[in-house]
């Protein structure tokens, strides 16, 4: 979301503009350069759309071209300028890039261009994301961030479902983050890597000599997380008997450590998170309902990643190519890889992913990442079996890989097809895109 203001003395072409971009965040029109320094403080746009001619009859764009060398000169933060040039225009749309513009579209326009280019200055202008941060600008994602945002703020149990490498952890910790526990502890408690006869001691504590190995007493996790957050992970993982003492410690909001027979009180919001089938969690003979009911006040799902899009894929290989390059410039993706690591199953979701990128970034050789330098058991690239190699397809693939890496930039995405910005616009209109 941002914050998006346009400049055209036309009225109707400046809110045809304002409908179709509205979903990208709060958008303004003005219709008169006319004070545009102040309008730019006070609104603070991150995109500006630039016309480029304000007088009755003028086309040479000098008006608009005078106002964007003001725009880029302004200090930091200034907006990102797209410009609207007439489809004729090229040479003009071309000074507007030399002098700062970030992209131009040409009018008339189709919407899905128009968003998509002011989505890209926008993705441009963004922060950089911290670190443990959830990406992804599908609508899934979104979604799912709304979510946490929303669900965040309360005390309620939440649980936390979606398949190995989803990012359920990094759900739990924004949850954490969004809560007013955020200052106090989040404690990870891994239920599939305890051995069943230490899960009540690792939980509820227990107290010197209650079994052979306890020569000290112990504050169990419920304890050491007072104040702040538990996320229990693999809940699924949970053998019965547990269950039923891990029920009634969230029932009474206390605990008793092995060999004690005092309980503590404890003060912790509970998170839980698994990767079973859902249908597997509702059997009763492997999970007591009454618990699953303590534990999903509120149910978050997180989609596995080949649901959400090539752009996020593309997102994700973006951010941890160049995580993994270390300062260094990235590496650009091979379009016809791209194409087939869009097209990927990922069955081990962002893990499988972010793993792939450190192992291509650290063994490759090429100037350019092939499908190859990142280790993937699927190699051919999925060709659909009735229709066979359909070559128009496989351009419309990679024409969106290319645009999906280059952040919706024309002329960065025509740079990695190999053909002129003219051609790449041909192809745009050809497919639809
Ligand atoms: N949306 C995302 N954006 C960036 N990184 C992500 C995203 N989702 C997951 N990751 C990264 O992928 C890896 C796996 O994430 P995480 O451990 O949260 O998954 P999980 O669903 O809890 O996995 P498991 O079911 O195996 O416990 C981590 O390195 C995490 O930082």
């Amino acid at each position: 979301m941002g914050r998006i203001l346009i400049l055209d003395d036309d009225a109707d072409v400046a809110l045809a503009a304002r409908l179709a971009l509205r979903r990208l965040g709060t958008v303004a029109v003005r219709q008169s350069p006319d004070g545009l320094a102040a309008a730019l403080d006070e609104f603070a746009p991150d995109v500006l759309l630039l016309d480029m001619n304000f007088a009755p009859g003028a086309s040479d764009g000098a008006a608009g071209l005078a106002l964007l060398r003001e725009v880029v000169a302004r200090p930091a933060p200034a907006p990102a300028v797209v410009v609207m040039t007439a489809y004729a225009e090229v040479e003009l749309a071309v000074q507007a890039l030399k002098a700062g513009a970030v992209d131009f579209i040409t009018k008339p326009w189709a919407n899905e261009r128009l968003v998509a280019c002011v989505q890209a200055a926008l993705a441009r202008r963004a922060p950089a994301p911290a670190v443990g941060e959830l990406l992804g600008e599908s609508a899934a994602m979104q979604g799912l961030r709304a979510q946490i945002a929303q669900v965040g703020a309360s005390e309620a149990s939440v649980l936390i479902l979606g398949e190995n490498g989803v990012g359920k952890e990094l759900v739990a910790r924004a949850l954490h983050r969004a809560s007013p526990r955020a200052a106090g502890p989040l404690l990870a408690v891994d239920m599939g890597a305890l051995p069943e006869a230490l899960v009540e001691s690792e939980l509820f504590g227990h107290r010197r000599g209650s079994f052979t190995d306890a020569r000290e007493s112990r504050p169990g996790r419920f304890v050491a997380a007072a104040g702040g957050t538990l996320f229990l992970d693999e809940i699924g993982n949970l053998p019965l008997a547990q269950q039923a003492k891990l029920l009634a410690a969230l029932e009474r909001r206390e605990v008793t450590p092995l060999g004690s027979d005092k309980p503590v009180p404890v003060d912790v919001r509970v998170l839980a998170a698994t990767n079973a089938p859902e249908a597997e969690l509702f059997d009763a003979r492997r999970f007591r309902p009454d618990l699953l009911y303590r534990l999903n006040t509120v149910v978050l799902r997180v989609p596995p990643l080949r649901e959400r899009g090539a752009a996020d894929v593309a997102l994700l290989l973006r951010h941890y190519l160049a995580h993994f390059a270390q300062g260094r410039p990235a590496r650009d993706v091979d379009t016809d890889a791209l194409a087939r690591l869009c097209a990927y199953r990922w069955p081990g979701n962002v893990r499988e992913l972010r793993q792939a990128c450190e192992r291509a970034s650290l063994l490759a050789r090429g100037p350019v990442f092939t499908f190859a330098d990142f280790g993937l058991a699927e190699t051919a690239a999925p060709v659909p079996a009735e229709t066979g190699l359909d070559l128009a397809q496989r351009e419309r693939e990679a024409v969106q890989a290319a645009l999906a890496q280059a952040e919706g930039n024309i002329s960065q995405a025509a740079k990695l097809l190999g053909v002129s910005r003219a051609a790449l616009y041909r192809k745009l209109d050809k497919h639809g895109l």
